[in-house]
Parts: structure tokens; C-alpha cells; sequence
């Protein structure tokens, strides 16, 4: 874990010129940054590829390309054997006066064009923040040819194509095995597509001093890996709280039992499941630490829901009678802390209401587009925007899943989780998430900290599973990690 505050903060791209500009009040001007960037882009470049020799510079007509003009230059004057392509017009500023200072050095520009010059490493200098349409023309090709070819690309700031506030690519966009973020981190680098495109990460905070990032709130910030407290020696089972999980409708009595089994994992004292009749019996031969009940409607959920410190509502629910009569109950009438997942957000989009209790709702991108009346891909395009709207809308925090999970605040916080993988694509793993900050906030966590921490944890604990291979990553296999993981075993 670090302390360098710049290393968690997320900004946009309007934010990072901000920052770029208030460094000339530090004394590092454009110039100088300019300079800084292209070191430590081709410092960057010899730590990960000793052995390149021959190295390809795709540059843009902006400052990004400029960053690329510098690191051309360092490249020849290494003694490598450096291509540059550009186009012809000729870059405006400090971009001109590093193309002019790589000429001067004895390099050559060549036009663009769709032949790559062959090449060990190349660097991708492109389009950085400045990305504001989707790549066309020589551009969209250049980046189809790197993408197609063998050679590994070192992105500069922001794999070109990508949108740096975002993370979604309008079109052609750079596949890179690294990225090297200049000055501060860009929001977009960490959710949405991002994760294809940007490969390794690394920031080069260009020697610019803390005075500059304090300076500069953040629009977002990284989880960090946090440790839970150790348990007071003297504890008991109340003091850890109760969970209840409602869910399961006929057929789907797996998500209640993974919600409530990663619960207890999560250590929560007592987690009850109100569930069809037909699961009591196999929940308990399988977990009977567990406390399933037949509940067949409003009124026999009553008694459970006073005993509970949380709900956990939706697994398995469905949109069925049993599943809207239970839903109305543990929203109108519990009066308890409530984690909503699966059919209890189908059910509120379809019978959108105000939620009165302290809530958590963690969508996937279609029950957020399900909720905001918007369609999937106009989640995707824009995750930061949709996960503060739902989180404003429902006075709520909110839990956007998908790559780089974002969690959102009613004032507009942001947390982006840079963990996790795509075996987590699989059945049952947003039951375990649910039954993850459920039983942290049992455990006396408001709602925000609880979304937060359990994000952070199902993710690292997907990645330590993960270690047997992605595919056929199971839900439960999340069980043994998130029981080291609670229990201060450290992740990296
Ligand atoms: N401003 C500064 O002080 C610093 C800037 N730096 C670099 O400068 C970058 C930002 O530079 P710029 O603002 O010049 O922006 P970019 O270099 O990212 O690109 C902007 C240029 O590309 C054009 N463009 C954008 N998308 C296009 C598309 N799809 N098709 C065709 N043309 C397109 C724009 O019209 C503009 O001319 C950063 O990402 C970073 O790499 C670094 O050198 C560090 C310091
Ligand atoms: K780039």
C-alpha cells in the first residue's frame, strides 16, 4: 500500500489539463512537462523491454504525439533504431518544438500510413485526453495494424481511442500490454473497456510536488486494500449482528443460500433466510449454520425482519407474486438497513418508489439501465454518470458491477475498484457480493464503508480464486478467500 496521495486519485480529463496547467505555479511548465513525460515514458520503455532495440512512434497532431516526439528522440540518441510516423501537418507548441528537436537530432518523420515499420516495442502517442471523436481515416488503421500485429504497444497516458473520462471506446482503440499515465490518473483507465486496452499500468507523477495534487480534489478515487479490526476478545454472536436474506422463489434457492453463506464467511453472527418452502431442507443439509424459514407471504416475514439488523433483498426473488408481496414488506415496513440486488431492482424499476431506509443497491449494467429507462450500451458509455444518477435518484449508495466496479454516494462520491476478473463473470457472484456488505454492515458499517470494503474484498477475493485459473471460477469458490481476507491474510 502506498502513501503518495496522487496514486488513488482519479481525475478527468478536464480536471488532469487543470493540473497540468497549475504545475507551471510549482515551477514545471509545459515545456518542461512535456520533457518530463517523454523520460519517463522511455524510462518506462527499457524497464519493461531491455532487450528492444528497434522501436515504432505512432505520434498525434497534439501534445500527446509531442510526448511521442520526445521519447523518439531519447530512443535515437540511445543509440536504438527509432520509426517515427506522423502526420504531415506539422504539431502547434511544445509538441513542434519536440518534433523540431527529434529532426534536429538527426531522426526522420514519416507520413502515416497503414505499413507498420517492423519493430520490437511500439509506442502509441496517438491521442491522449485529447480524444474527442471516435478514430477515422489512417488513424482507425494505424491502430487496427498495432493491434493486429505481434509486437507488444506502450501507450502514452491513455491507450489511443479510449476515452479517458470514460473507459469506453467510441471506435478503434489501441490494445496495449502498458500504459504509462502522465501527472495524474484519468478516471477512464480503470472501468468499462478500459481493462482490455490499457494492459500493465503505471503513473509517472513527473516529480510534481503533493502541494499540486492537494490543490486538486479528484472527481474519483481507487479502493484501497483495507483491513477489517480484530475482533474484541470478549465478542458474541449478537454482537456481530443478523442478517436476513430474503430471495429465492421456486428454482432459485442457490442465490439466497451463496448471499447467506458468504455472509457468515464475511462474519456475520447470525444470518436467517426467508425463502420457499421447498429450499428450507437442502439449505440446511448443505450449510446448517444457516437459518432457513418457509415464508409464504407479508405476514410471516414480519417477525423475521424485526429480528434483523440488515436485509439482504433480491436473490433469487423473482418478479412473481411471493416475490413483489415479500419486496413491498422489507421496503415499506422493516424499517431496516437494506442491500437491494437482483429482482428487488427489477421490481423497482418496473414500480419505481423512494427508498426509506439506508440503502445499498448494486446493479449490474442491465438492472441500471433497467432502473435509469435507458438502454445498456448508454450505461456502459458513461458508468461514472449512471452510478451517480441511480445513487442521487434513490438517495442511495450505489454499486455499478461489471469491469472496474464503480461505487457512488447520493453526494457524489466515487470509488472505483481496480480488482477482479472475468471468471467473476459467472452465475452467483453478485448473490456472494450482496451477502458480503450485508454482513459488514451487521457488523456495525454504514452503508457507504460497507459497499466500499465488500466491493474491494469479493474483488481480491475473485483474484486469489482466480489463481486456479479463471474459467469455472464458482461463486462459492470466493468462500475460503473471503474468510483469509477478513481476517487480515494480505492480498498481494
Ligand atoms: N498539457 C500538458 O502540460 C501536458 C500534456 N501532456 C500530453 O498531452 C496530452 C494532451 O494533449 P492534447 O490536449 O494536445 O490532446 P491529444 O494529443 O490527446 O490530441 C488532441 C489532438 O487530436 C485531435 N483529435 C482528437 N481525437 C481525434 C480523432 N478521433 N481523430 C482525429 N483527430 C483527433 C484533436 O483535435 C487535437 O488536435 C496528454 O494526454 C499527455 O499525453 C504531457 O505531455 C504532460 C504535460
Ligand atoms: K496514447
Amino acid at each position: 500500500m502506498t502513501s503518495i496521495p496522487a496514486l488513488s486519485a482519479l481525475y478527468t480529463a478536464a480536471q488532469a489539463r487543470a493540473l497540468d496547467r497549475d504545475a507551471a505555479r510549482f515551477g514545471v511548465g509545459s515545456h518542461d512537462l512535456m520533457q518530463r513525460a517523454g523520460w519517463a515514458a522511455f524510462a518506462a520503455l527499457r524497464r519493461r523491454w531491455p532487450e528492444a532495440v528497434r522501436i515504432g512512434v505512432l505520434c498525434g497532431p497534439g501534445n500527446n504525439g509531442g510526448d511521442g516526439f520526445v521519447l523518439a528522440r531519447l530512443a535515437l540518441e540511445a543509440g536504438m533504431a527509432v520509426r517515427v510516423l506522423a502526420p504531415a501537418s506539422p504539431a502547434r507548441g511544445d509538441a513542434a518544438q519536440a518534433r523540431a528537436a527529434l529532426l534536429e537530432a538527426g531522426g526522420r518523420i514519416e507520413p502515416w500510413s497503414e505499413a507498420l515499420p517492423p519493430a520490437d516495442v511500439y509506442v502509441d502517442a496517438l491521442y491522449g485526453i485529447g480524444l474527442d471523436r471516435a478514430p477515422e481515416g489512417e488513424a482507425a488503421a494505424l491502430i487496427e495494424a498495432l493491434n493486429a500485429g505481434g509486437a507488444p504497444v506502450l501507450a502514452l497516458d491513455v491507450p489511443s481511442g479510449l476515452d479517458a473520462d470514460s473507459g469506453h471506446a467510441p471506435g478503434a482503440a489501441v490494445r496495449a500490454a502498458a500504459t504509462v499515465g502522465f501527472v495524474a490518473w484519468k478516471r477512464g483507465l480503470f472501468t468499462g473497456q478500459a481493462a482490455d486496452h490499457c494492459g500493465a499500468l503505471e503513473l509517472a507523477t513527473l516529480d510534481l510536488p503533493d502541494a499540486l495534487y492537494a490543490a486538486h480534489a479528484p472527481d474519483a478515487r481507487l479502493l484501497t486494500a483495507e483491513a477489517l479490526p480484530p475482533r474484541a476478545r470478549g465478542g458474541h454472536k449478537g454482537d456481530y449482528g443478523r442478517v436476513l436474506v430474503i430471495g429465492g422463489d421456486h428454482g432459485m434457492g442457490g442465490a439466497a443460500r451463496l448471499a447467506g453463506e458468504a455472509a457468515l464467511r464475511v462474519g456475520a453472527g447470525l444470518v436467517e433466510i426467508a425463502t420457499r418452502a421447498e429450499h428450507v431442507a437442502p439449505i440446511l443439509a448443505a450449510r446448517p449454520e444457516l437459518m432457513p424459514r418457509a415464508v409464504d407471504g407479508p405476514q410471516a416475514l414480519q417477525a423475521a425482519c424485526e429480528r434483523a439488523d440488515v436485509i439482504a433483498l433480491g436473490p433469487g426473488l423473482g418478479q412473481g407474486a411471493w416475490g413483489h408481496a415479500l419486496w413491498l414488506t422489507a421496503l415499506l415496513d422493516a424499517q431496516r438497513p437494506l442491500v437491494l440486488d437482483a429482482d428487488a431492482l427489477n421490481l423497482l424499476a418496473r414500480e419505481p418508489r423512494a427508498l426509506r431506509d439506508a440503502a445499498v443497491l448494486t446493479p449490474h449494467p442491465g438492472e441500471a439501465a433497467r432502473l435509469l429507462g435507458c438502454e445498456v450500451a448508454a450505461v456502459q458509455r458513461d458508468r461514472y454518470a449512471a452510478a451517480r444518477t441511480l445513487a442521487q435518484r434513490y438517495a442511495a449508495v450505489v454499486v455499478l458491477k461489471g469491469a472496474g466496479t464503480l461505487v457512488a454516494s447520493p453526494s457524489g462520491d466515487v470509488a472505483v475498484c481496480r480488482w477482479g476478473n472475468p471468471g467473476m463473470a459467472s452465475g452467483g457472484m453478485g448473490d456472494v457480493l450482496t451477502g458480503v456488505i450485508a454482513a459488514l454492515m451487521a457488523q456495525g458499517q454504514a452503508p457507504w464503508p460497507a459497499a466500499c470494503l465488500g466491493v474491494g474484498l469479493h474483488a481480491r477475493a475473485g483474484d486469489l480464486a482466480a489463481a486456479a485459473g479463471e474459467r469455472g471460477l464458482l461463486a462459492s469458490d470466493l468462500f475460503a478467500p473471503l474468510r483469509a481476507l477478513v481476517n487480515g491474510q494480505p492480498h498481494e
